[in-house]
């Protein structure tokens, strides 16, 4: 008999199963002690709902509209690296799952799929492209061409990696590279028409540099490279979120990477009030970090953010079970949103206050 997968923790132990444990190992690990991983999830379950009752809600109402962009439900798809370790279509499947659940996939600068050939198999997809600013801003300025040229909607400037987080399990399992055949394929030099005279000969793939040289003129220089809108990705002190506001950003991403850089960081759903008082409205601000079930989300919109971004749980539908695995760890999050709001008796995510949230 098969097993039936219920929840997200169900879908990391099918994940589990498939991996070669080396990839699993990456895809859930984090760095040095891992306290920020485990404290991310952690954080979550110290958090109580206090619903009210009797208010004749209804069903209640869970799209929200982001940058412009309409999502069915307040829960992005974080970017991640290296899909293709986890299945053969990789980026893809993830894609296409997205385009169905109607939502954003922040697509990966370490994607395995090109972000054209990404936007290719998913049409219907709204995708934003993230970035590590290279030092090399001929080369930077070339991704965001591509990009801009393949439909992404926001650019996601991930800036919590300034060298590369120590994982312990990768240094043990020795995993420090794609295998054969596998790349980094928004990383090839040129403007992304890779392949142009048909011989299958796609240039050269340059290595992600993690810069400690990058600073705040880097953000004013992709402001003013791009029209898109510029999403900060990886702040978690207030002093920095109103200097992002100084630096013109659409949006502040709260988020430890997963636990996979700093270790220690407190978890994100612990810093996102401090961050919300901080831009005081201005942007929208997006948290993500160890958001597994539906009352998580109800919980970070509750303390302020306009939506969430999961990294893992989708990196485990799609071990598990391809494009359908993706699409029915999306869909389980939306029935969890949309059950617990229920419960809460709200009618919206826009009646979501933090008076909901109790620390227990
Ligand atoms: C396997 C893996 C790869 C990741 N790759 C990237 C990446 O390429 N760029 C980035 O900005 N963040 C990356 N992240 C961090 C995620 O965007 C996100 O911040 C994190 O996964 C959220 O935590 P969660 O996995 O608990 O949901 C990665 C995370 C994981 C687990
Ligand atoms: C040398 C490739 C680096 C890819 C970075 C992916 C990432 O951010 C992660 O957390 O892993």
């Amino acid at each position: 008999m098969t097993a039936v997968l219920a929840t997200i923790r169900d879908f990391e132990a099918a994940a589990r199963a498939r991996l070669d444990p080396a990839h699993y190992d990456y895809f859930a690990g984090g760095a040095g002690d891992e306290v920020t991983v485990k404290a991310n999830e952690a954080a979550f379950a110290r958090l109580g709902l206090l619903p009210r009752v009797l208010r004749g809600a209804g069903t209640p109402q869970i799209g929200v509209t982001l940058l412009g962009s309409r999502m069915a439900m307040p829960v992005l798809v974080a970017p991640t690296a290296f899909h293709r370790l986890a299945d053969p279509e990789g980026e893809k499947a993830t894609a296409r799952a997205v385009a169905a659940a109607e939502t954003i996939m922040i697509v990966s600068m370490a994607a395995t799929v090109a972000v054209e050939d990404v936007a290719a198999a998913a049409p219907g997809a709204t995708l934003w492209f993230q970035l590590y600013v290279q030092p090399d801003m001929a080369f930077t300025e070339a991704i965001v061409r591509r990009a801009e040229k393949a439909g992404c909607a926001a650019l996601v400037v991930t800036v919590d990696s300034p060298a590369r987080g120590r994982r312990d399990q990768d240094v043990r399992n020795g995993f420090d590279d794609l295998p054969e055949g596998m790349h980094c394929e928004n990383l090839r030099d040129g403007d992304g028409d890779h392949d142009a005279d048909g011989d299958g000969d796609r240039g050269p793939v340059r290595p992600i540099v993690m810069s400690p040289a990058i600073s705040w003129e880097h953000v004013d220089l992709l402001r003013r490279m791009t029209r898109l809108p510029i999403v900060l990705k990886g702040v978690t002190h207030p002093a920095d979120a109103r200097l992002a506001l100084d630096h013109g950003v659409s949006a502040l991403y709260v988020s430890n990477h997963g636990g996979r850089q700093l270790d220690t960081v407190p978890a994100t759903v612990d810093l996102l009030p401090e961050i919300v008082a901080a831009v005081g409205g201005a942007v929208p601000v997006l948290v993500d970090g160890g958001i597994r079930r539906g009352t998580d989300v109800v919980k970070a919109l509750a303390l302020g953010a306009s939506a969430v971004a999961v990294g893992r749980p989708v990196i485990w539908g799609l071990a598990a079970g391809g494009e359908c695995g993706v699409a029915r760890v999306l869909e389980m999050l939306r029935d969890e949103v949309e059950h617990a709001l229920t419960l809460c008796g709200l009618a919206s995510v826009r009646d979501l206050e933090p008076g909901l949230v109790r620390r227990c």
